[in-house]
């Protein structure tokens, strides 16, 4: 770094750029708090509704106010007619992340109140788009399989009515319990990738869905959600082996391991910007996979697992992040692969657009500083420089 040249921090790492009251990530204690609240004593007491309301609106609802919000939420679950027929114009070999982004942005379109971004307004946006996203995905996995959309089904929470949806089957209480705790685990992160993105078009008072879009194709690379795919993507091509034992299975994932770290290859589901001793949500969710692994009797999965993950900390010290537990979970569930991002998604909007009020309140357009390093000042053949 010469005198003059100030200094740059890549990917902003360490870069502290705003307050936040939406969550608190704590890398030394490992620890996340929503609104305050550990996340793990959430997962195991809250439907996903119960911690959306949290996020929104910085407490957790009374009865009447979740009641009040369940009505609302049941009754904005379908699509329109219009909706399904711009997604039935998408082909099939798009990703389902670019069917999210149409979608969100098509509900942007849709919305009366697309240019409010009254704090009221933001919320009842940010509530329709929580009500209408699972229905979204669904509709999208049924259409690639050649499959008739399921419609939502009032008498159902969230959890259960999604995997309804995408099923067309009333789905064990142990699976809408891991599929709940799945949601909230992924719901918000402070100013990860994505939320970042969706403040910075928050930022320039643009509107809560162009800001949520935005979070989308933020959302779909495999360094940030479309690391989920990418970990299942790792156990398909390692091969699920029925007959053989853990002890095999491990042997098998640490091989591979071994040469994709040869070779230098980034192993998707593990790392994390933030965490560098483990993240704080892996727990919980390895719980609810080895509830899935009881549940589905495929323990098969679990050699795999775990040979990944101690032959990654004993060559580089790195620990798995949330993707890697949630990505088989998802799987064993049914869930196609390129709809596992989706399903973060579908949690995620909780955090962003609670983040996108959070900034509308206290704005400042987002616009760091960038070090010039292309060529010194020059001119075209016969021009006159500036004066
Ligand atoms: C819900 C979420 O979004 S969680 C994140 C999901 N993303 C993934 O799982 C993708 C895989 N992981 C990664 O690419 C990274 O760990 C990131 C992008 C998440 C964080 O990266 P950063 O903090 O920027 O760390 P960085 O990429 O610089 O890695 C530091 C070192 O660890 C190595 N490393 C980090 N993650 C991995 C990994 N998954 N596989 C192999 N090596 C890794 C890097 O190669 C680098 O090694 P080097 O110093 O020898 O060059
Ligand atoms: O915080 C991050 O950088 C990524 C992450 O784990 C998340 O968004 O859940």
């Amino acid at each position: 770094m010469t005198e003059t040249q100030s200094e740059v921090r890549k990917g902003l790492a360490g870069v502290v750029a705003d307050y936040t009251a939406v969550s608190k990530v704590n890398p030394e204690t490992n620890s996340l708090l929503y609104r305050g609240y550990p996340v793990q004593e959430l997962a195991a007491n809250c439907s996903f509704e119960q911690v959306a309301l949290l996020l929104w609106n910085g407490e957790l609802p009374t009865e009447a106010e979740l009641a009040e919000f369940t009505t609302r939420e049941r009754a904005h679950r379908a699509l329109t007619p219009e909706l399904k027929a711009i997604i039935d114009a998408l082909p099939t070999t798009c990703h389902p992340m670019d069917v999210c982004r149409t979608a969100a942005s098509v509900l942007g379109a849709q919305d009366p109140e697309a240019e409010d971004s009254s704090a009221e307004a933001n919320l009842r946006k940010a509530q329709k788009l929580f009500a209408a996203m699972p229905a979204v995905v669904c509709y999208d996995q049924r259409r690639r399989r050649g499959q008739e959309p399921v419609a939502p089904r009032e008498d159902l929470g969230y959890s259960a009515n999604f995997l309804w949806m995408a099923f067309g089957e009333e789905a064990d209480p142990a699976v809408v319990e891991a599929f709940n705790t799945s949601m909230i685990l992924y719901a918000e992160h402070s100013f990860n990738a994505s939320t970042f993105t969706a403040r910075v078009v928050t930022s320039t008072l643009s509107d809560l869905h162009s800001a949520v879009t935005a979070a989308i194709g933020a959302l779909k690379g495999p360094l940030h959600g479309g690391a989920n795919e990418a970990v299942m993507e790792t156990f398909v091509e390692l091969g699920i082996r029925t007959e053989e034992s853990a002890a095999e299975a491990e042997a098998r994932a640490k091989a591979w391991m071994d040469e994709a770290l040869a070779a230098k290859k980034k192993v998707m589901g593990f790392g994390h910007r933030v965490y560098k001793h483990g993240d704080s949500r892996v727990p919980t969710m390895k719980a609810a996979l080895d509830a899935m692994i009881a549940h589905y009797g495929r323990p098969e999965l679990l050699g795999l697992y775990h040979g990944l993950e101690k032959s990654m900390d004993e060559a580089k010290g790195i620990k798995p992040n949330l993707d890697y537990p949630a990505g088989p979970t998802y799987w064993l569930m049914g869930f196609d692969i390129p709809t596992f991002t989706p399903l973060f998604v579908a949690a995620r909007i909780t955090g962003w657009t609670a983040h996108i009020m959070e900034q509308v309140a206290a704005n400042s357009l987002i616009r760091p500083l960038s070090e010039y390093n292309g060529p010194d000042e020059r001119h075209l053949p016969g021009a006159r420089a500036a004066q």
